[in-house]
């Protein structure tokens, strides 16, 4: 089986009658998306789900998976999501898809999130692939020359396959921090980031990781958590 996927049906395990579950976006949480809705099947398992993306929700919504919105929902149960690097402390960089802003608020309003991921994106240290920060559109040239100066790496807009510039879910703009090595000092890091005015959001996540599940080459899945204590 898919190391992705294997880790993706692990985490649906975790799901619960009568949860409140975050969807990831992603082709790993693409996997869950599709397990959790086979257990609703086959189950009737009966929960309620907010997406983190427009794409996911359309997935969802495909496979008869029950939506809610925020007029309802203040807090999660559970969030399954992927994630593009993953260190030894749980921090994570996220945002390879462009969804870093929905993902972090919901990873930020869930009791207990699990991390999805094949064994290539466990690293020592976060920072080679490159770090998304969501911008505002207006002025995104200058935002970048200040993110350059401030972070002394190359930043780059994100495009779409066919060039034109990547807009997010949210309108927003995602420029791309190449630190390519250890990202300087992960824990103040978004903080120092978010001084520049136009920043929204970045894709780095620290303290917002309960649970990383891993995939194997070989199918099997490996776990482990961190400052989650709930009874599972
Ligand atoms: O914006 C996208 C998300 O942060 C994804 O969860 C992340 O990029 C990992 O995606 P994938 O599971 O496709 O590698």
């Amino acid at each position: 089986m898919n190391p992705k996927q294997a880790a993706a049906e692990r985490a649906v395990e975790y799901i619960q009658d009568g949860m409140i579950v975050g969807l990831g976006t992603g082709s790993t949480a693409a996997y869950a998306i599709s397990a959790l809705s086979a257990r609703i099947l086959s189950e009737g398992l009966e929960i309620t789900c907010i997406p983190t993306s427009r794409a996911t929700a359309e997935s969802a919504r495909a496979m008869n998976i029950p939506l809610s919105d925020w007029d309802t929902v203040r807090k999660l149960d559970l969030t399954i999501d992927g994630a593009d690097e993953v260190d030894p402390q749980f921090r994570l960089i996220k945002g390879g898809g462009g969804a870093l802003l929905r993902e972090k608020i919901v990873a930020s309003a869930t009791e207990h999130q699990i991390i999805v991921v094949d064994d290539h994106k466990l690293k020592a240290a976060l920072g080679v692939f490159p770090l998304p920060v969501a911008v505002v559109p207006f002025g995104w040239q200058a935002t970048r020359d200040r993110l350059e100066y401030l972070l002394s790496a190359p930043v780059t807009p994100r495009k779409t396959p066919n060039g034109d510039i990547f807009i997010s879910d949210d309108s927003l703009y995602v420029l791309d921090v190449h630190f390519g090595g250890p990202l300087p000092d992960p824990d103040a890091l978004t903080a120092r980031i978010k001084t520049i005015t136009g920043v929204v959001e970045t894709g780095l996540f620290v303290g917002l990781c309960h649970r990383v599940i891993v995939g194997h080459p070989d199918g099997a899945t490996s776990e482990a958590s961190l400052g989650y204590t709930a009874a599972l």
